[in-house]
C-alpha cells in the first residue's frame, strides 16, 4: 500500500490520486506516492464540550500542490488549519507538516511555513516596515533586509511602508499580511479566506502574486475560501467539509461532473444542503 492509500478517507470519496496531475503544472509533476505529502492529516478530531469541530478528518496535500479546504459557515475549516499549524491541539488523531507531528514538533517547522488570514491583524501599532522586520526575525530569515525590498516591490508596499499598520484600509492590510506570510520563503502556506475583504481586482491581484509565488518556490498551499471562482482558479484539488466532516473530495471539474452541476459553486450548494 502506498502511503498515500494509507491516508484515504473512510467513507469519503476520491482522494488525491498518485497518477494525478496539479492542474496548475506539468505533467512531470506527478505526486510521488513514496514521497512524504508536505500535509497529511489523519484521524483529526477537535472537540469542544460536547461539540465536535472537527470528526475524523483524513485528507494529503502533496508537495508542491493547491488544495482548498471548503465547507459553509462552521463547517470546521479554521479549526482543522489552526491544528495544521499546531496553534490548537487535536482531541484525537494528527496533523502532520513536513513529516513533523504539529502537537509536538511544530518548532522544527515553523520556520518552513506560514499563515495568512484577514481575520488575524498584524501588530496595529507597528509601521509596515516595523512589522515585516519583526515577523522576518521572528522567522529567522537571512538577509532580511533584501527579502524586504524584494516584497516591497512584489506587493507594491512603497506607498505605505511607514504609516502605522492598524490605519492602513482593508485592501492594504492584505497585501501587508501576504508579504508578512512570504517573508520566510515557505514551503508550506497556510491561507484562510485569503481575499475575504478585497474587492474583485485587488482579489484577482492577490490571486496572481500568489500563483506567482508558488511557481517560483513549488510552494504547497492550503487554502480555505467561500470564493468559488477563486478555488476553481487556484486549487488542483478540493476537501468540503460540513459539520466537521469531509464529504467531498475530488478536482474542481470531476467534483461538478460527479454531482451533475455547473460549476463548483453549484456543488458548494447541493452539498450544504444535502451534507
Ligand atoms: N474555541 C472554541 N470553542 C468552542 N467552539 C468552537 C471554538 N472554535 C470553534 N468552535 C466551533 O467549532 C465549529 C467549527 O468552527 P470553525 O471556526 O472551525 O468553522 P469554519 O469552517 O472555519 O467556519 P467559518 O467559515 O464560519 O469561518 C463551530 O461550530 C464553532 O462554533
Amino acid at each position: 500500500m502506498s502511503r498515500i492509500e494509507r491516508f484515504l478517507p473512510r467513507r469519503h470519496l476520491t482522494q488525491v490520486s498518485p497518477n494525478a496531475t496539479p492542474a496548475q503544472g506539468n505533467p512531470s509533476d506527478l505526486p510521488n506516492p513514496d514521497e512524504a505529502p508536505a500535509i497529511a492529516v489523519e484521524d483529526l478530531c477537535k472537540q469542544y464540550r460536547t461539540h465536535w469541530a472537527v470528526d475524523d478528518v483524513n485528507f494529503i496535500v502533496p508537495k508542491g500542490w493547491t488544495v482548498g479546504l471548503l465547507g459553509g459557515n462552521g463547517a470546521g475549516k479554521t479549526t482543522t488549519i489552526a491544528m495544521i499549524m499546531g496553534l490548537v491541539v487535536p482531541s484525537f488523531g494528527r496533523a502532520m507538516v513536513l513529516g513533523h507531528d504539529m502537537a509536538t514538533e511544530r518548532h522544527k517547522v515553523l520556520s518552513r511555513m506560514n499563515f495568512e488570514s484577514p481575520y488575524v491583524a498584524l501588530p496595529g501599532r507597528l509601521t509596515v516596515r516595523q512589522n515585516l522586520m519583526v515577523f522576518g526575525r521572528l522567522y529567522g530569515v537571512a538577509n532580511l533586509k533584501a527579502r524586504i525590498e524584494e516584497l516591497i516591490e512584489d506587493f507594491e508596499l512603497g506607498d505605505v511602508l511607514d504609516r502605522v499598520t492598524g490605519r492602513l484600509s482593508a485592501g492594504q492590510k492584505t497585501r501587508v499580511a501576504v508579504a508578512k506570510a512570504l517573508i520566510n520563503d515557505p514551503e508550506v502556506l497556510l491561507l484562510d479566506e485569503p481575499t475575504a475583504s478585497l474587492d474583485p481586482d485587488r482579489a484577482e491581484w492577490v490571486r496572481s502574486r500568489l500563483r506567482a509565488y508558488q511557481k517560483r518556490r513549488g510552494a504547497t498551499i492550503l487554502l480555505s475560501s467561500h470564493n468559488m471562482t477563486e478555488v476553481e482558479q487556484l486549487c488542483d484539488f478540493v476537501v468540503i467539509m460540513s459539520h466537521g466532516r469531509v464529504v467531498a473530495m475530488g478536482r474542481p471539474r470531476e467534483l461538478a461532473e460527479r454531482f451533475k452541476c455547473r460549476d463548483l459553486d453549484e456543488v458548494f450548494i447541493y452539498l450544504a444542503r444535502v451534507a
